[in-house]
């Protein structure tokens, strides 16, 4: 990933704008926000991944997410889905479900999200879950099945599905460190790094499953790093971006466990 710098097109909240640019650029890609309704389109189509997270949309983002998808769907680039929030929230969660229709590469998620989004229940309180990820795993098969790319779903572990071409892989991912939810935006971050590895391996012929298990690997890694160094929110949030820049691809494998657990 690091080799390839993938140029990540990310139409997201407001929120975490600058965390997101900030750790694509530790991980090793480049970031571009470019939401505008009339350029967006033309971004997709150059850009080597794209994010569309719905956390905070507006009227005019909402329409640069449209031309976004649209153009990364006949450019062949990968695009990637962040449902934060989808549940309770009737507007977002109409259009992430049409957008279900058109050929996400991945959804990242929290389990409430990915249940909410698979019609499975509801969603969880704002933008943070409250169901356990396990509950989570039918509902991301299901997803995968429709959209025939990856689901991944995070948490305390994460897991991720591929259910699509006959084959159904799943992969569970143990890494992290519990302050990575009390820094805003970790999740979100991580779906633009998921973007950046599905392009730096789409350039590599490398598969998508390999790749978002890496993304949350290397985002999971630099938590658990994190957490060794900081005992608050604010070391933690330096330390993390710290750790996304430094850690080696043997560190990250010695720090992560990956459980197959493919039916
Ligand atoms: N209790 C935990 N222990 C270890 N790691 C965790 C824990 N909870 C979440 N993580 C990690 O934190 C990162 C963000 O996951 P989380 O599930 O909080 O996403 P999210 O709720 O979608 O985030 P956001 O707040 O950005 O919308 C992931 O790398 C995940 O593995
Ligand atoms: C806090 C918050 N509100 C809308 S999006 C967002 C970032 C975490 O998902
Ligand atoms: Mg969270």
């Amino acid at each position: 990933m690091r080799g390839a710098e993938p140029l990540v097109h990310c139409l997201t909240n407001s929120v975490v704008r600058q965390i997101t640019a900030d750790v694509l650029l530790a991980a090793g890609a480049a970031p571009a926000m470019v939401d505008h309704p009339d350029e967006a389109g033309d971004f997709a189509a150059v850009a080597s991944g794209v994010l569309i997270n719905v956390g905070n949309p507006t009227t005019e983002q909402i329409e640069g997410m449209h031309a976004a998808i649209a153009s990364a769907r006949d450019h062949g680039t990968p695009w990637v889905l962040d449902p934060v929030a989808v549940g309770g929230l009737a507007l977002r969660t109409g259009l992430a479900t049409g957008w279900l229709d058109h050929g996400p590469a991945a959804i990242r998620a929290n389990a409430s999200e990915i249940v909410a989004l698979a019609g499975a229940g509801a969603g969880g309180r704002g933008v943070d879950s409250t169901h356990d990820v396990a509950v989570a795993l039918a509902p991301a098969l299901s997803l995968a099945e429709r959209t025939g790319g990856i689901v991944a779903v995070t948490g305390p572990q994460d897991i991720v599905v591929t259910n699509s071409g006959g084959s159904t892989i799943a992969t569970w991912v143990t890494s992290g460190h519990p302050l990575l939810q009390k820094v805003i935006g970790t999740g979100c971050a991580l779906g633009a790094v998921t973007a950046a590895y599905l392009g730096a391996a789409r350039t590599a012929g490398l598969p998508d499953h390999d790749a978002v298990v890496a993304a949350h690997a290397h985002v999971g890694a630099a938590g658990t790093a994190a957490g060794r160094v900081a005992a608050g929110p604010g070391l933690f949030a330096v330390a993390w971006l710290d750790a996304l820049y430094t850690l080696t691809p043997e560190e990250i494998a010695d720090t992560v466990t990956l459980l197959d657990a493919s039916p």
